[in-house]
């Protein structure tokens, strides 16, 4: 991996008393896709806005391709191409012109940016709407059709760091499946990408790395195998209580078999287990069932929901519950 296209350390930055982003420190290399997760409120935004030096920051340093953001704003977002997390403005105008236009505006040639149009609408399967007029108050193309057309003209040309801020919401399934092979593949193709989402099991499938914000301060990071924490055979035990929340797990007879990682998320709690446990596990949660204890569960693989889950809200939920 070469020089960072993104550097950021001791980003602090304040509304008032709060403490939006706390002493932040990520890096994003050249042809890495980096997630960047965490609750409402959690500082992503705040954080994205100061790399593309449309807020300064209260201390810390960020580079962007090697420039000084914080002393050159201007230079340095030449070198970032943002998604925002709101829509694009483009009422009045056909997604493929704006796509067009944007890579026009990052000294693409007319040919070059036709293609990379084609190109995109090809990948997101967006041709049925690519000569389609957005009209005021969102009408002409849906939400889903405005975000990924923002999500192209991110994309269509080449810049050291690609920042997309929520790129999958109003998108539907099938196309959020595009989407993400195209985000990984402009990391393969050589820039740095920083990705803002709430949608980690998704997400899970492009990242190379990522890092949890919580209240502003960075709680997690490193790549899923490393934040998932054990091996790749662990798996998760799923118990949906009841609505009155009772949790059979905290009663004194406690799990009946080892847990690595015991999350309580709303109705539902997570316990992370070894796989040669299974069978004791689906015993004791068939019998939670059969006793009517548990409204269900499920055995699956475990997810980044989970090791997230426990870095944020949900594990101070936990201790909340369990300290009570
Ligand atoms: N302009 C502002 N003035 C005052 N407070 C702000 C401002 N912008 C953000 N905040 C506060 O800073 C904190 C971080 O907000 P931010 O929008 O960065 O979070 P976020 O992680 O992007 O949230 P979401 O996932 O909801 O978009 C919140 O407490 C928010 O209320």
């Amino acid at each position: 991996m070469g020089d960072a296209v993104l550097e950021i350390e001791g980003l602090t930055r304040r509304f008032g008393r709060v403490v939006a982003n706390d002493g932040v420190g990520l890096r994003v290399g050249p042809g890495e896709v980096v997630g960047l997760l965490g609750h409402n409120g959690a500082g992503k935004t705040t954080l994205v806005s100061q790399i593309v030096g449309l807020l300064r920051p209260d201390s810390g340093s960020i580079r962007v391709a090697g420039v000084d953001a914080v002393a050159d704003p201007a230079t340095a977002r030449r070198c970032v191409a943002l998604q925002a997390q709101a829509q694009a403005p483009i009422d009045g105008l056909t997604p493929r012109s704006v796509i067009e236009i944007a890579g026009r505006l990052r000294g693409m040639s007319r040919a070059d940016a036709r293609a990379a149009a084609k190109t995109l609408a090809d990948e997101l399967d967006i041709h049925e709407w690519l000569d389609r007029r957005a009209t005021p108050d969102g009408g002409g193309l849906s939400g889903g059709v405005r975000r990924l057309t923002a999500f192209a003209m991110a994309a269509v040309a080449p810049v050291p760091l690609v920042v997309l801020d929520e790129p999958t919401n109003d998108v539907d399934a099938a196309r959020r499946r595009r989407l993400w092979d195209t985000v990984r593949r402009l990391g393969d193709d050589g820039a740095g990408v920083l990705l803002v989402t709430h949608n980690v099991v998704e997400a899970e499938r492009v990242v190379d790395e990522l890092v949890v914000l919580d209240h502003g301060r960075v709680v997690a990071a490193g790549s899923p195998g490393r934040l998932r924490g054990t091996g790749d055979d662990d798996l998760r035990l799923e118990l949906s209580l009841h609505p009155d929340g009772a949790d059979p797990s905290e009663a004194p007879a406690g799990v009946p078999i080892p847990v690595t990682r015991r999350v309580r998320a709303g109705r539902r709690v997570l316990l992370t287990l070894a796989a040669a446990d299974a069978e004791a596990a689906v015993a004791w949660a068939t019998a939670l069932r059969t006793d009517r204890l548990i409204e269900g569960y499920a055995l699956v693989p475990t997810s980044l929901e989970d090791v997230y889950l426990a870095a944020t809200g949900a594990a101070t939920t936990h201790a909340e519950a369990t300290h009570a």
